[in-house]
């Protein structure tokens, strides 16, 4: 997945400059920042109300548009794709895959220390788990 996000956020830095008459993108930075995240909630919303419905197909379709969306406000507030790739891998060496940082400031060193260098297993934490689902 990341190699296809990471060919549109090229095709996208590629449109930025074009004609706003002809190419979505080029006229969403035209219009600027603000409706970029105008663009981006909407298509989140989109997704939360196909899932709901459980619109599967509909959810894929809104899925693109949104991750369409992202790249283009990740290209103008000036974020890569491979740096929320660093983001994730970071977290994922704390605290295992799509764990969130806990919302308490935790000093977390800005690079995986060499200790931690070495992913340790990710392990299924069914006590955590077990009590998200009561
Ligand atoms: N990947 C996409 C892409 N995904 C979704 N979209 C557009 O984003 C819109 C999202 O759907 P919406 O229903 O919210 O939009 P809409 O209601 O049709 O129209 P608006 O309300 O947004 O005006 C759709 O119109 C899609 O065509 C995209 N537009 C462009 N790209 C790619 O971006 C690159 C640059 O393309 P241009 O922007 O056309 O130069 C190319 O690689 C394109 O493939």
């Amino acid at each position: 997945m990341s190699d296809s996000l990471e060919r549109l956020y090229l095709a996208v830095l590629a449109a930025r400059d074009l004609d706003p008459a002809t190419s979505r993108t080029a006229r969403l930075f035209q219009r600027g920042p603000s409706k970029m995240a105008k663009k981006l909630a909407e298509e989140a919303i989109e997704v939360v109300i196909d899932a709901v419905n459980g619109d599967s197909e509909a959810v894929i379709r809104e899925s693109a548009d949104l991750l369409y969306n992202l790249t283009v406000l990740w290209a103008s507030a000036g974020v890569r794709p491979e740096d929320v790739w660093r983001e994730m891998a970071r977290r994922e060496d704390m605290l295992g895959i799509a764990e969130k940082l806990p919302k308490t400031p935790m000093k977390l060193p800005k690079v995986a220390s060499p200790r931690v260098a070495a992913r340790r297993p990710i392990v299924a934490l069914e006590g955590r788990v077990a009590r998200k689902r009561h």
